[in-house]
């Protein structure tokens, strides 16, 4: 057991932040998206599998939201399932409000890159790896305490970078992908942002002893592995051009 005294929030904030070297951002694979090397079955490839991950962050999100029994948190919690899964919400006096989510974005990113809605959906080109390290995700949040899966959603630290860099350069690189189809990387950036303050919250003041602190960045570094890992899979189905 550690003895240490536990660092402060800034101290410890700052600690989660240096995660940030493994994030997949660094992986091969993502560096050839990312740099216009990506042929467009790689891409199609990439989206394909991703969408497997997609469709698991509001069920993960889901399992968070059982786990509490604090309502503040679940109040604001519920707006990441709304985010993904979209909503069609009729007030008392009849005017609805829609919003298709970022699942709906996502298939409409993959039918810009070529793919049909059915081979996106049906999970046909899902590998066993990516599908293993999603898995492992949703697994872990409906286990661990939620506090703990609150957590491992802190690789959005990182997303907003991420998502800025795929609109920055693919427009460049890929001009075959219509830019409308980059429409849920556009969204994800001020998303991110927000609910990283909450994650952050949540994080900074759960996890209260040195020992408590550790443990969150190992967890933290298993949510890298889980993205690093789909990664190496993807690579591994698609290949990696230098
Ligand atoms: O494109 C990416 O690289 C990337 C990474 C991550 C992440 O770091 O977990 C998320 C997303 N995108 C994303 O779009 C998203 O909605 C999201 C939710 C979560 C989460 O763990 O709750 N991560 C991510």
């Amino acid at each position: 057991m550690s003895t240490q005294q536990p660092w402060n929030h800034e101290e410890f904030e700052a600690k989660l932040r240096e995660k940030g070297a493994a994030y997949h951002i660094h992986h091969p694979f993502n560096v050839m998206l990312n740099t216009g090397k990506a042929t467009p079955e790689q891409i199609r490839g990439w989206v394909a599998n991703r969408f497997y991950y997609q469709i698991a962050i509001p069920v993960k999100d889901a399992a968070i939201l059982s786990n509490t029994p604090d309502r503040e948190v679940r109040r604001q919690w519920i707006q990441r399932i709304l985010d993904h899964d979209g909503y069609e919400i009729t007030a008392p006096d009849g005017t609805t409000v829609r919003d298709e989510g970022g699942i709906e974005a996502w298939i409409k990113l993959g039918e810009a890159t070529g793919l049909s809605r059915e081979e996106i959906v049906d999970l046909r080109h899902v590998v066993p790896g990516v599908r293993f390290a999603v898995d492992a995700y949703i697994n872990f949040a409906r286990q661990r305490p939620w506090q703990e899966a609150v957590c491992s959603s802190l690789t959005e630290l990182f997303a907003p970078k991420i998502h800025k860099e795929r609109l920055a350069n693919w427009p460049e690189h890929y001009p075959w992908i219509e830019s409308a189809g980059l429409q849920y990387f556009r969204n994800r950036v001020s998303q991110a942002r927000r609910d990283v303050e909450q994650g952050l919250a949540v994080t900074l003041n759960y996890f209260n002893t040195r020992e408590m602190q550790e443990r969150a960045l190992n967890i933290l570094q298993f949510k890298l592995d889980v993205l690093w890992t789909m990664n190496d899979a993807m690579a591994n189905a698609y290949g990696v051009n230098k």
